[in-house]
């Protein structure tokens, strides 16, 4: 069951110079301040310097440049496969993530009272500006499903408000937020970054009265321009009917969506509304154990199922192979195996090595293997292919003697 002492993973995401890094700086800072220090964990392998100490750091185990220079990729590829690579340490990350998260060990007595450690309550993550490299990856997903099935998981998408001042790029910014917390299912803070430039107000209206945007949407159209690349609104559509209309359905579709975000304002720079923003971390962390983890629960038990199914399936294909299954019982003699034709050219050479490795390496089990098979006992032989295809444990004596005896009679 949760507990307000639980720890909270918080993972940070946003377009690249949205201020993801500097807010991160901050928040570590403000966790200091109030002598609760995060533990925080960098996975962008690609950043040059990170202006606060990492406990985890994604470039501590895989340098981004070997991988481009070994592997031929440009940088997107390059920050793909170093994730893969960093993915496939997921366990270990979680380990120690346990472990240093987990409540400390009472004080010993008469221990004086500053010695007394403190249980870490936030990891902070930091991921790459390339947001689809990590969000829409299969290590993203191995590294987010599994943050998420040890912690309470919060995703802050940090937006560049000044950047984000027309309709237009506003609507962008929040259907990519929108394919985010679709695309991880969690729950999800809108950060409006950099409020010290441009206050974020107009956000919050636009989020919140739809008549608001509309009136926005008017003055832009009437100003013959639909929003450009600096944000302002200029340049971009020159007032065509098309966007306007497009921009007038999103806003419809997306007030379903708003409902489900918390937003805060905040500048990185100055520290405004980082108070607000741990509130609403907290009430996210709620809305997590409360909404977000019996689904997580629900998805994983229908995942164990299913590879309990497939499990089974192989089991069933193996025995089929060995012909060890009901029908042939009793029979005595394997089938016999039908003889090959002798191949005529070198694709039908390959087609039947082919067919030979679909086998898996198993041969067809031979006379002397019907000899030993006599004294082999059906239902105990299945119950070693159980334990020989369940894919967590060490095995046992009996697999050792079991992988002895399928190797001699396989080589007799
Ligand atoms: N004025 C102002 N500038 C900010 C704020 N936050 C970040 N910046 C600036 O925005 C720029 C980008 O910030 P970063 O923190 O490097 O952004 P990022 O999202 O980590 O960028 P990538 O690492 O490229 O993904 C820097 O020049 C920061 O100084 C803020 O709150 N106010």
């Amino acid at each position: 069951m949760a507990t307000s002492t639980e720890p909270v993973a918080i993972v940070c995401v946003g377009m690249a110079g949205s201020g993801k890094t500097t807010f991160m700086q901050r928040i570590n800072a403000h966790l200091h301040s109030k002598k609760e220090p995060p533990y925080v964990v960098n996975l962008d392998p690609a950043v040059r310097n990170v202006p606060f100490e990492s406990n985890i750091d994604i470039r501590d185990s895989v340098n981004y440049k070997e991988v481009m220079k070994q592997y031929n990729l440009g940088p997107n590829g390059g920050i793909l496969t170093s994730l893969n690579l960093f993915a496939t340490k997921i366990d270990q990350i979680l380990t120690l993530l346990e472990k240093r998260t987990a409540p400390p060990p009472p004080p010993e007595e008469g221990a004086p009272p500053g010695s007394v450690k403190k249980q870490i309550k936030n990891i902070i993550v930091d991921t790459p500006g390339q947001i689809e490299v990590f969000v829409w990856s299969a290590s993203g997903d191995i590294l987010l499903g599994s943050l998420a099935s040890s912690f309470p998981t919060v995703i802050a998408y940090i937006i560049d408000t000044p950047r984000s001042g027309s309709t237009s790029t506003f609507m962008s910014n929040m259907l990519y937020a929108c394919s985010i917390l679709y695309k991880t299912k969690l729950p999800m803070i809108l950060v409006f970054n950099k409020t010290d430039v441009k206050d974020a107000s107009f956000a919050k209206d636009w989020m919140t009265d739809f008549e608001a945007f509309q009136a926005a949407l008017q003055v832009e159209e009437d100003g013959g321009g639909m929003g450009g690349a600096d944000g302002t609104g200029a340049g971009f559509g020159q007032g065509s009917g098309y966007m306007g209309s497009l921009l007038h359905s999103m806003s419809l579709v997306l007030e379903e969506f708003y409902k489900h975000l918390r937003v805060v304002s905040v500048s990185s720079m100055t520290g405004d509304g980082i108070d607000d923003f741990f509130v609403a971390v907290q009430e996210k962390k709620d809305e997590f154990n409360r909404d977000y983890k019996p689904e997580l629960e629900r998805r994983r038990k229908q995942r164990d199922n299913e590879k309990e199914g497939k499990r089974q399936k192989e089991l069933g294909k193996l025995l089929a192979d060995l012909n060890m299954d009901n029908t042939s019982k009793g029979k005595g003699k394997p089938k016999p195996k039908p003889k090959k034709e002798e191949p005529e050219t070198i694709s039908d050479m390959e087609d039947a090595e082919d067919e030979d490795d679909e086998d898996g390496g198993l041969v067809e089990p031979d006379e002397e293997y019907e000899e030993n098979d006599a004294d082999e006992d059906e239902d105990g032989l299945k119950k070693r292919y159980q334990q020989a295809l369940k894919d967590e444990g060490a095995p046992s004596a009996d697999d050792f003697s079991f992988a002895k005896y399928l190797h001699s009679s396989n080589m007799g």
